[in-house]
């Protein structure tokens, strides 16, 4: 499986509350291949957030199985979540979720300094500073992140999100906070990683967005409502 980084098998989620069960996914299969750029859209509802968070193993699905890199992910503890999680994922959302008491350099920092895998300081610095030059923000890593503007705090954003060279890139709206040019720049940006190898799966509301994927798919109820390949452009 080591060319499917992430791969989902029947995977469902049921969502039980005291009065209502809500199917938010049904059944669902999804390979991602290392190198792949992926979008998610689809109507409000139709279980984007819930297939975002399985992904980054921020909740589990109710059966079904989830495999990152061979492992089956699918019932961990909290624990080993996290520890997974802080190796294999990263993650960019359309808030940013920068931490306004660290400067841009600690913020990108967070990922390495939250991992299992020991770094010297020195490698800590060479790691962040080569993923601060990616984004192109180098000259401002000294800054805090109110100092930025938005679309240099998504930069930041994206660089933290890839500092630790994950599995797969998961990205929610990157663009949903930015004017029309900076959102722009951020799509770019996220195309060029992906053409330097990064594996990226992205939710977006915005048909223009999705179609800067190489693979489209659209959820409909739960369910994805094309295959894969029929949607694939590249
Ligand atoms: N914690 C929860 N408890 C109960 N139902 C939930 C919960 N989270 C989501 N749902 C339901 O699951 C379904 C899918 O929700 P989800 O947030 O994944 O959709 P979405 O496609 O991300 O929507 P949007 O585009 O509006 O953000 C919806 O019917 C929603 O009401």
């Amino acid at each position: 499986m080591q060319n499917h980084p992430i791969r989902l098998v029947q995977v469902s989620k049921v969502y039980d509350t005291k009065f209502v069960e809500t199917h938010a996914l049904t059944n669902l299969n999804l390979e991602i291949a290392k190198g792949d750029f992926v979008s998610i859209s689809g109507p409000s509802g139709c279980g984007k957030s819930t297939l975002l968070s399985i992904l980054g193993l921020l909740d589990q699905p109710t059966s079904g199985q989830y495999f990152i890199d061979g492992t089956d992910v699918s019932s961990l503890s909290f624990d080993q979540s996290a520890t997974i999680r802080n190796e294999k994922i990263g993650f960019v959302f359309q808030s940013f979720n920068l931490i306004d008491e660290l400067t841009v350099f600690d913020n990108v920092a967070l990922p390495l300094r939250y991992s299992s895998k020991s770094r010297t300081e020195q490698e800590i610095a060479a790691l962040v500073n080569a993923s601060l030059e990616t984004v192109d923000m180098q000259h401002r890593k000294d800054h805090f992140p109110n100092q930025l503007s938005g679309g240099q705090q998504q930069r930041v954003a994206i660089a933290r999100g890839i500092v630790h060279q994950p599995s797969i890139l998961l990205v929610d709206e990157p663009t949903g906070n930015l004017d029309s040019k900076s959102g722009e720049a951020v799509m770019q940006l996220l195309q060029d990683l992906n053409a330097k190898g990064a594996t990226i799966c992205m939710v977006t509301h915005d048909p223009h967005f999705a179609e800067v994927a190489k693979v489209r798919l659209k959820l409909q109820d739960g369910a994805i409502s094309k295959p894969a390949e029929m949607e694939c452009v590249a």
